[in-house]
């Protein structure tokens, strides 16, 4: 069974000169991972230091942000960076400059971009011209790769291991829970389970890959689209806002199909010790109730925090092995 390195270990590599990206959870292999999310820790119990010193991040957001956005300027900050912000209205593509011409000049200035945009996460690879410039999504429609990073640090810091916990997911498959079971189910003994509203599971592709993750891993991940038999003894019980960024639902009616995915105290009956996750933002009395979301097993707003030092982590991994600017 593969254990975490210690959470002191410093993932700084001075062999590895290429850029590195977080686009995807693919991106990561399962060392990689595993150093990110035990640094993420490693940053929650105080540790700092300043290994982007030198450096210069941008901070571009096309989409509304409290989380992340802050989680990366102030983890920017923090580590010794300065930092640039750009609104939506703030960079000449809004006067028809091209992304590809855009990405060229930033990366000849920026060390780093982190983004949340509209487009293709792997246009944002593209603007790292001549791999100069570390990009990092900040969320795309199809995954939210930072965030599954920060999920993982908040069970890593509640249970001391993430191998062998039972968590359900429940409501739409989102790019958040996209994210989580990409990167939940490299974990032995990690069972996941989600609970989707008919028609809103995981993409096909993704719930192959995971599953031939989880055969290799010895994790297991299952998809159902009822509430009937739900697993008992669960360690986390985690859900995420119904109407999240950049999703459409073409049923007027989906309402009444993702009622019963609401997460209510009904479901601790069967898992009393379960811990609540929520990425944040909720919908109080949507997707979740407050009795739920303000309760006793909830730890979400101490997984918001954990953003800042997954983020820590995440910028660490990307850039300090450069050993400062590559400029
Ligand atoms: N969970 C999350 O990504 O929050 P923000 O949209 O506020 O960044």
């Amino acid at each position: 069974m593969r254990t975490f390195p210690s959470v002191s270990a410093t993932v700084t590599d001075p062999t590895v000169q290429q850029v590195r990206h977080l686009v995807s959870i693919r991106d990561l292999t399962d060392a990689d991972l595993y150093s990110i999310v035990a640094r993420g820790a490693a940053f929650a119990a105080g540790e700092c230091g300043n290994p982007l010193a030198g450096q210069v991040a941008g901070v571009y957001f096309l989409k509304t942000s409290t989380r992340t956005r802050t989680a990366f300027t102030s983890a920017a900050l923090r580590l010794g960076a300065g930092v640039i912000q750009y609104g939506p209205q703030d960079l000449q593509t809004n006067t028809g400059e091209t992304s590809a011409d855009t990405g060229r000049v930033l990366s000849g200035m920026l060390d780093v971009l982190v983004a949340r945009t509209a487009g293709d996460p792997a246009e944002l690879r593209a603007w790292s011209a001549q791999n100069r410039m570390t990009v990092i999504n900040a969320m795309s429609a199809e995954e939210h790769p930072t965030q599954a990073l920060t999920d993982l640090t908040t069970l890593l810091r509640q249970f001391g291991r993430i191998e062998g916990l039972r968590l359900l997911y429940l409501g739409e498959a989102n790019n958040t829970a996209t994210a989580l079971a990409l990167a939940l189910t490299r974990f032995p003994g990690v069972e996941l389970e989600l609970r989707t509203p008919p028609g809103y599971g995981l993409p096909a592709q993704i719930l192959a890959d995971a599953t031939r993750q989880a055969e290799i891993s010895g994790a297991s991940i299952v998809e159902r689209c009822h509430m009937s038999d739900l697993p008992g003894d669960l360690d986390a019980i985690y859900t995420t806002r119904w109407q999240t960024t950049g999703t459409v639902k073409p049923d007027p009616d989906w309402r009444q199909v993702f009622a019963p995915f609401r997460v209510e105290q009904e479901l601790w009956r069967h898992s009393p010790n379960a811990v609540f996750l929520h990425d944040l933002p909720a919908h109080r009395g949507e997707e979740v109730t407050s009795e739920v979301l303000d309760g006793p097993a909830s730890i979400a707003f101490g997984q918001a925090e954990n953003k800042l030092y997954s983020a820590m982590a995440v910028l660490e991994w990307c850039r300090s092995h450069a050993g400062g600017t590559t400029r």
